[in-house]
This record gives C-alpha cells, structure tokens and sequence, in this order.
C-alpha cells in the first residue's frame, strides 16, 4: 500500500529507497577493509523512516564475502529539519543520535549510548549523510577502545529503486 509522505518527512524524502554501494573503513586499532552496503529507507505515513543497514566484507577483486555489521532502527523526523535517531546493533550497542537535516544533508551526533556487557568499548558517533550528485553518500566517525572521535567508515552509494 502506497503512503501519503508525513509532511515532517519532507526533509529527509532524499534518503527514501533502497541503495547499494561500497565504501572502506579502519580505526587505529583495526586494519582497514572494504565493504559492500545495502542501505534501505522507507515509510509508512508516520513521521519516521524505517532504516536498515547491511553489510560484507568486499575483496580486491569486488566479490562480496562474508557478513559484516549490520544495524536497523528508526529516523523520526521532528518540525523543522531536526532529526532524531535511534540504531540498535548486534554488537549489543543501542544509540539515540540528535541531528538537523539541511538541503540534502543530514548531520548526526550521538546522544546517549547503550552497551551490554560483554559490548566493545564504544562512547560516541557522528554520522554525516549526503547526495553526491544522484548518489548517497556518508562518513562515519566514532569514538571506540579509548581513542578519540574519528573516522571508522565512509561509503557511497546508488539508488537501486
Ligand atoms: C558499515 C558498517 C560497519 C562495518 C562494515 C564495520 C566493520 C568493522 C570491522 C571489519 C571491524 C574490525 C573487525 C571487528 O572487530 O569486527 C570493526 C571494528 C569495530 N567497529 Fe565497526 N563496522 C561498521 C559499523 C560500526 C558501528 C556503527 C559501530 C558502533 C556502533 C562500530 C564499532 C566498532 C568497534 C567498537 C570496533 C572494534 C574496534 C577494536 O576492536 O579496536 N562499527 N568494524
């Protein structure tokens, strides 16, 4: 069934459908690697997308491999482009981020961040998502096992419906 778009969500009507891509990621702790992304936004009449995230490890020659991280979680669009966000992940983290979109950008920052015990040392996010032409774009930046607030991963992607 078709939804007639919740007027909040005109701000973030860019981000709706579903995208493919790649991108790469590291951390000083880790060793850098590259990934492959579907990314999907949908709606449903309410005031909020519906996001979900997977990812795979990609190799030299562009294969896919095995699963990578995966997240899902809700975009719930407040009056005037402000944007709260909240993601849970397998790795026992749950975020709530606040943000504002502007144009075709959206700019996230953590504000509450949840662990289970046995989760990784995880303490802040920021998330910048944007078009890059027709293409979705976004750099993530995280502050995790004692370092400081820097990137982890970037990717790009395309429309695919
Ligand atoms: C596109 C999404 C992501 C991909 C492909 C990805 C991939 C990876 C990979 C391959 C590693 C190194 C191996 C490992 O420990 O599993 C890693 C480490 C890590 N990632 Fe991610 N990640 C993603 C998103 C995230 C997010 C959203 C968070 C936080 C909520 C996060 C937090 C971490 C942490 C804390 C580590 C451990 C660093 C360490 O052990 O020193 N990652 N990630």
């Amino acid at each position: 069934m078709e939804h007639e778009l919740h007027p909040d969500l005109e701000p973030l009507k860019f981000l709706l459908g579903d995208w493919e891509g790649a991108g790469v990621g590291g951390y000083p702790t880790i060793e850098s690697f590259r990934f492959g992304q579907e990314i999907s936004f949908s709606h449903i009449g309410k005031p909020y997308l519906i996001y979900t995230s997977r990812t795979w490890r990609l190799d030299d020659e562009g294969n896919l491999g095995a699963p990578l991280a995966r997240e899902s979680g809700y975009w719930r669009a407040q009056p005037g482009g402000r944007v709260e966000l909240i993601i849970a992940h397998p790795t026992g983290i749950a975020e709530i981020y606040i943000g504002e979109a502007t144009g075709t950008r959206v700019d996230l920052r953590s504000d509450v961040v949840a662990r289970t015990e046995t989760a990784k040392e995880y303490t802040a996010g920021h998330r910048l998502y944007g078009l890059i032409g027709e293409d979705l774009g976004y750099a993530y930046d995280m502050a995790a096992e004692g370092q400081g607030l820097q990137s982890h991963l970037s990717a790009q992607l395309k429309r695919v419906s």
